[in-house]
């Protein structure tokens, strides 16, 4: 955590802060020995003046300590969030950077738990750091000050009490802070359930899983409230128990000033003050073990924000990137001999992976399910680095660019169509603001979208609801094809995005895009599953096991080629049963 407030926290204000805790300690101290002044000079002597008088000073000390406080609590709050809020953002941009690998490993029910509830607990854990931590040591040292000052003999009966207070706190914290560390975990285990349950209801309804889905809920939620619900009874023991043994330690403080008081050693103005004084060493003690119960689980939230915050990304920017060449007519994407691993997995993913395409070109991959396609393209964008070879955009190695550079150059559709809550134009614009309506609707008309936006009253600035969900399918890939047609790049990778479109669409698709003058100077590389979608390209690669087990024209690899004919055959038998 203190690396966290080291970056995040405002050291100025936190010094501000601090200052003007010290000044309400300091009232907070002073005013019991005022109070004892006013019983020993005022009420015992029936001096009503001094009375009056020390009223006064009692009331400016009070207003002053107030005051002080009030600027502390603000403080303490406000560069709390702060501090919050920066931790947010960090986190934020940290995980829109990290490669998927990276990503994988956290999973994302738990990035959002660390960036939302583990946040919280280091904001609510620095409002009492700020406030009761800092207070608690300078008043305890300080009323023991005052208190010994007051009447030495009294402190004696600290001896039993503090010892006593002690081994309660010690217990408390031996069992409350394990289970504290843990609920953090739990937390994760909801989050993933609610949100599965949340991506899948559709699913869940159809295979009738409901209830299946509301037990693992339930069950996750339960073990969630059991460890919160042991460790705040654990914690509500502090407060009974505290009471318990201030009591404990008023009495001894009576029973033994009595005696001082009879003896006539001890004035009952000092009594008074000193119960006052007692009351703060108890309460500033009680207060600091309270922190220390509360920071173990503020710092399991550190740990697994700084887990995040300093993961080292394996996809990194080099330290002086190329400069982005002017691609306008030899806009061109290569493999040379590319070699690319998931991590942990003992099997290439891709293995020797070599190829080369023009501006003009379409290259299609085709290969069956679990081939390697979709993970061959997405090294294009660097969103993998490969093991070895490399892979070249406008004769560039993409490793000696910038990502930003990479991602300019590159207009990708991947599988699933992802769309944004907002207008379609919005959902449009979000690779290139600039575009503008025209560009728009010729992108749209291209994908052949425009029957179904034209329809919509609204046109462009018709509603995008999240994830899209009031389009059909088959429109969200003709809209997130358009979209990647908006944003102009020398590359255009389409991952399996034509599979929803019929047969009919697709061929219109495919001709308008090969009819374009803008998409002509660039390259264009399509996965898909059908034979009819990739016949008519440049290059057509097969894919079998991570390896391209053919490259060619369609004839050519129709005569050369065995794997591509068992596609083809497939595919006929297919036809052949859906049609017979
Ligand atoms: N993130 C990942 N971590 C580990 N292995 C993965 C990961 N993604 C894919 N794989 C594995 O890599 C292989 C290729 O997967 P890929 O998604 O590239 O196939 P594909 O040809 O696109 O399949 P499909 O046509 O079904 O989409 C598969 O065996 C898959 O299990």
């Amino acid at each position: 955590m203190f690396k966290l407030s080291r970056r995040y926290l405002a050291w100025w204000a936190v010094a501000i802060g601090t200052a003007f805790l010290i000044v309400q300690v300091m009232c907070d101290l002073w005013l019991p020995n005022i109070t004892s002044d006013i019983i020993n000079n005022g009420v015992a002597k029936s001096n009503i003046d001094y009375i009056w008088h020390s009223g006064y000073k009692m009331l400016a000390i009070s207003f002053l300590g107030i005051l002080a406080s009030g600027v502390n609590v603000y403080f303490a709050a406000t560069q709390s969030q702060r501090m919050g809020s920066k931790i947010r953002d960090a986190l934020f941009k940290k995980v829109s950077f990290l490669s998927n690998h990276e990503f994988e490993q956290f999973g994302d029910a738990s990035l959002i738990t660390r960036t939302t509830n583990d946040v919280i607990q280091i904001q609510n854990v620095m409002v009492m750091i700020l406030r009761m931590m800092l207070q608690s040591p300078i008043m305890l040292f300080g009323a023991s000050f005052m208190a010994y000052n007051k009447q030495p003999e009294l402190t004696a009966v600290f001896l039993v009490s503090l010892p006593v207070l002690a081994l309660f706190v010690g217990i408390v914290m031996f069992f409350a802070v394990p289970l504290f560390q843990g609920m953090q975990k739990k937390i994760d285990r909801i989050n993933l359930v609610f949100r599965e349950g949340l991506t899948g209801v559709r699913v869940i309804r159809a295979f009738n899983r409901d209830k299946f889905e509301q037990d693992r809920f339930e069950g996750a939620n339960k073990d969630y409230t059991n460890t919160a619900i042991k460790v705040f009874t654990i914690v509500s023991f502090m407060f009974p128990i505290m009471t318990l043994i201030m009591s404990g330690t008023n009495i001894g403080i009576i029973w033994y000033g009595a005696r001082l008081i009879s003896n006539q050693t001890m004035q009952v103005g000092n009594l008074v003050a000193f119960m006052t004084y007692a009351a703060q060493i108890l309460m500033s003690f009680m207060m600091l073990s309270m922190v220390f119960v509360f920071i173990p689980r503020a710092s399991a939230s550190a740990k697994r924000i700084n887990e995040v915050l300093e993961m080292k990304n394996s996809v990194k920017d080099p330290q002086t990137p190329t400069a982005l060449k002017d691609v306008s007519s030899t806009a061109s994407l290569e493999f040379d001999h590319v070699d690319f691993r998931y991590k942990g997995a003992e099997k290439l993913a891709i293995s020797d992976a070599n190829f080369k395409a023009q501006a003009g070109q379409t290259v299609a991959i085709i290969g069956g399910t679990g081939s390697g396609k979709s993970t061959l393209i997405s090294l294009i964008p660097r969103f993998f680095d490969p093991e070895k070879g490399q892979v070249l955009i406008n004769g560039t190695d993409i490793k000696a660019m910038s990502q930003h550079d990479v991602h300019s150059q590159v207009s990708l559709a991947q599988q699933k169509s992802v769309l944004f809550r907002g207008t379609v134009r919005e959902n449009m614009q979000y690779g290139n603001p600039d575009a503008t309506d025209d560009q728009i609707w010729r992108a749209m008309e291209i994908a052949q979208a425009t029957e179904f936006i034209h329809k919509d009253e609204d046109g462009l600035d018709a509603w995008v609801e999240q994830d899209g969900d009031n389009f059909s399918g088959g429109q969200k890939q003709r809209l997130t094809i358009a979209r990647t047609l908006v944003k102009q790049a020398p590359v255009y990778v389409f991952d399996d995005s034509f599979s929803a479109l019929d047969f009919k669409t697709d061929a219109e698709l495919r001709h308008a895009l090969r009819e374009d003058a803008q998409i002509q100077k660039s390259v264009v590389v399509i996965v898909a599953q059908r034979i009819a979608t990739v016949a008519d390209a440049d290059l057509i690669l097969v894919i079998d096991g991570g390896k391209i087990v053919g490259q060619g024209t369609h004839q050519e690899l129709k005569a050369n080629n065995e794997t591509y004919r068992e596609i083809i055959d497939s595919q006929i038998k297919k036809g052949d049963q859906a049609n017979g």
